[in-house]
């Protein structure tokens, strides 16, 4: 993940734009919950830090290849499972093959965190993430539509975006296709989606460069999703 050169004028005028327009908790559809904000700047240069960490091993960040031989633009690293289309596995098997790096206490208590400020104590309490996917995002970087469902159970998914914004599109859970909603996940933005939108469609449409705020530390999109595999 390179380093890049602020993007200060950029970044001044979407935080004063921030602080004039607040952005409100939102519930796109039921289940699924959007919080602006909800990361303060320190935990986000600190979720920055530690990105930056697990990008340097033992796993490298890398593109995945699709089995219909296209290649994402997204760059990614797993924690305590390896993700790779479609399946979860204990080694890279796609890049080296090394053993993934377990899934770190910090995420898993941040998970509950997220969970509970979404959904409330209870779900908060029962969530128990094993998964983490790091995606790194340069300024023409795109995920197109797609579920996450290699996962056993239906626990919530657990978003977390750092840096450049970006456009999220959230859709139904029968297809690719409209209905769908688009929304702006800017720095520090909590997403959740369980219960009925833990299958729904979704995917980033682009991201918004320049977008970034000062003092992260960090240009470009990093989000963290928490995932709970039911794979024991
Ligand atoms: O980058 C995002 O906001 C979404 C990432 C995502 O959908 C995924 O990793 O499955
Ligand atoms: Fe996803």
């Amino acid at each position: 993940m390179p380093a890049a050169p602020g993007a200060e004028h950029n970044s001044g005028v979407t935080e004063a734009f921030d602080a004039l327009i607040p952005r409100p908790r939102r519930e796109l559809a039921p289940g699924a919950v959007h919080l602006p904000g909800w990361l303060d700047a320190g935990r986000q240069r600190e979720l920055v830090g530690l990105c930056r960490s697990w990008a340097s091993g033992p796993v490298p960040m890398r593109a995945v290849k699709m089995p219909n031989g296209g290649v994402m633009s997204v760059r990614s690293v797993s924690l305590g499972w390896h993700w790779l289309p479609y399946r979860y596995s204990r080694t890279a098997d796609d890049v080296g093959g090394a053993a993934v790096a377990p899934f770190p206490d910090v995420l898993g208590d941040l998970g509950r965190e997220a969970v509970e400020a979404a959904y409330g104590p209870d779900e908060g309490s029962r969530y128990e993430p094993d998964a983490a996917l790091i995606n790194y995002y340069d300024d023409a970087a795109k995920m197109g539509m797609h579920q996450d469902r290699e996962e056993r159970v239906n626990a919530p998914v657990v978003s977390l975006s750092l840096g450049t914004a970006c456009t999220f599109r959230f859709g139904n859970t029968e297809n690719r296709n409209r209905p769908w909603q688009d929304v702006e996940l800017a720095s520090g933005d909590l997403f959740v989606f369980g219960g009925p939108s833990r299958f729904a469609y979704h995917g980033v449409l682009r991201t918004l460069p320049g977008t970034a705020p000062t003092g992260i530390g960090f240009e470009g999109r990093l989000n963290i999703t928490l995932r709970q595999t039911g794979l024991g």
